[in-house]
C-alpha cells in the first residue's frame, strides 16, 4: 500500500499558530456565519446566499464604478476604461448567477416568502447606490434608508458628486465640444434628462471614429455596461414573473409591473439615441 502524499515534505506551510492563515485573511468567519434562515425551508440558503454574493460582487462593483470616475475626472483615460471593461465583467458574473437561482419553483419559494416580512431588494442600498453613481438618481429612492443615518448619508453624499454620466459629458466638454450650460451646471440631485447638445457631441464622435478614438472608446464602454445592466434587470423581471407571477413585491410595490417600468429606465439616453441618427 501506498502512503497517503504529504505536500508539508515540498514546504507547504501546515501550522498557522501565530501566522495569517486564508481564513484569516479573507475574513471567513464573519462571512460564513452570516446565513440565518428565517424557516426550515431547505431553499431559503439558496435564497440568501444567492443575495449575498450578489452584494459582495456589487461592492467590488461600486469600488471600480468610483475609481473609474476618479480616474476619469484626472484625465487618465487608460486606466479608467479597464477598471469600466472589469464592471461589465462583474455584471455578466450577476447575470450567469440567475440560472442558480432559478432552479427554485414557486412552491419552494412560497414555503419561506412569509418569512421574508417587508425585506426586498428594492432597498438594497448598494443597488441603489451604483444606481446613483452611474447616473440614474431618484431622491424618493432615499426614503427607505431613513432609519440609517450612516447609509442615507453615504447616498446622500453620492448625490452631491457629479455621476459618471456627467463626468463623462465634462470629458466631452474639456474636450471642445459645445455642451450647454444648463447641463454642466444642472442640480446633481435630480435625474438626468436627454438633451440635445450632449446628443450632437456625441454624435460627431461616431460620425469620426478615428478623430475622437477616447471619447468614442468611452462612449462603447459606458454602452456596454448599461447593455449588461440592462440584462441583469431583464433576469431580475422574468425570474421574478417565474416565482412570483404578478403578486405585489414584499417591498410594497406591485412587483413584476415596477421591475417592467424599470426596464424603461435609459442610464446614458443620448448614447443610444444618437444611433437612429447614423
Ligand atoms: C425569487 C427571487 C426574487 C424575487 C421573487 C424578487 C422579487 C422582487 C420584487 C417583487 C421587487 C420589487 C420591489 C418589491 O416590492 O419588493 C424586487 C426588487 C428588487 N430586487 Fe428582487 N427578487 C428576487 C431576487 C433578487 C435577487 C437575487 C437580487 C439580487 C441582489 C434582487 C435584487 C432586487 C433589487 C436591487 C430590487 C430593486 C430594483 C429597483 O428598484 O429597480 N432580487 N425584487
Ligand atoms: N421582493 C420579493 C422578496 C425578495 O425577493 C427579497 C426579500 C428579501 C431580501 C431580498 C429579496 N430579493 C429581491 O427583491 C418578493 O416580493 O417576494
Amino acid at each position: 500500500m501506498t502512503e497517503a502524499y504529504d505536500p508539508a515534505r515540498e514546504g507547504a506551510q501546515m501550522a498557522f499558530d501565530g501566522r495569517m492563515s486564508y481564513t484569516d485573511y479573507l475574513g471567513l468567519d464573519a462571512i460564513l456565519t452570516a446565513q440565518h434562515p428565517r424557516s426550515t425551508a431547505h431553499d431559503e440558503m439558496l435564497f440568501i446566499i444567492q443575495h449575498q454574493t450578489s452584494e459582495l460582487w456589487m461592492r467590488l462593483a461600486l469600488h471600480e464604478i468610483s475609481a473609474a470616475r476618479g480616474h476619469l475626472q484626472e484625465g487618465n483615460t487608460r486606466l479608467a476604461f479597464k477598471m469600466l471593461s472589469r464592471v461589465a465583467r462583474i455584471f455578466e458574473q450577476l447575470n450567469n448567477a440567475w440560472d442558480v437561482l432559478r432552479t427554485m419553483t414557486p412552491s419552494e419559494y412560497t414555503e419561506f416568502r412569509d418569512a421574508l416580512g417587508e425585506s426586498s431588494g428594492f432597498q438594497s442600498w448598494q443597488y441603489r447606490l451604483i444606481e446613483f453613481t452611474v447616473g440614474n438618481r431618484n431622491v424618493a429612492l432615499l426614503k427607505p434608508h431613513a432609519h440609517r443615518e450612516d447609509l442615507t448619508q453615504a447616498l446622500e453624499a453620492e448625490l452631491a458628486r457629479p455621476s459618471l454620466y456627467d463626468v463623462a459629458v465634462r470629458v466631452l466638454a474639456k474636450a471642445g465640444f459645445a455642451i450647454s450650460a444648463d447641463i454642466l451646471n444642472r442640480d446633481l440631485r435630480q435625474p438626468w434628462r436627454a438633451d440635445e447638445s450632449v446628443q450632437a457631441a456625441w454624435r460627431e464622435v461616431y460620425c469620426d471614429p478615428q478623430k475622437h478614438w477616447e471619447l468614442y472608446e468611452l462612449a462603447e464602454k459606458l454602452v456596454d455596461f448599461e447593455d449588461y445592466f440592462r440584462r441583469w434587470r431583464f433576469n431580475h423581471v422574468t425570474t421574478v414573473e417565474r416565482v412570483i407571477g404578478f403578486k405585489r413585491g414584499t417591498g410594497g410595490t406591485a412587483g413584476v409591473m415596477y421591475l417592467r417600468r424599470m426596464l424603461e429606465v435609459e442610464l446614458f439616453p443620448e448614447l443610444w439615441h444618437l444611433r437612429t441618427e447614423l
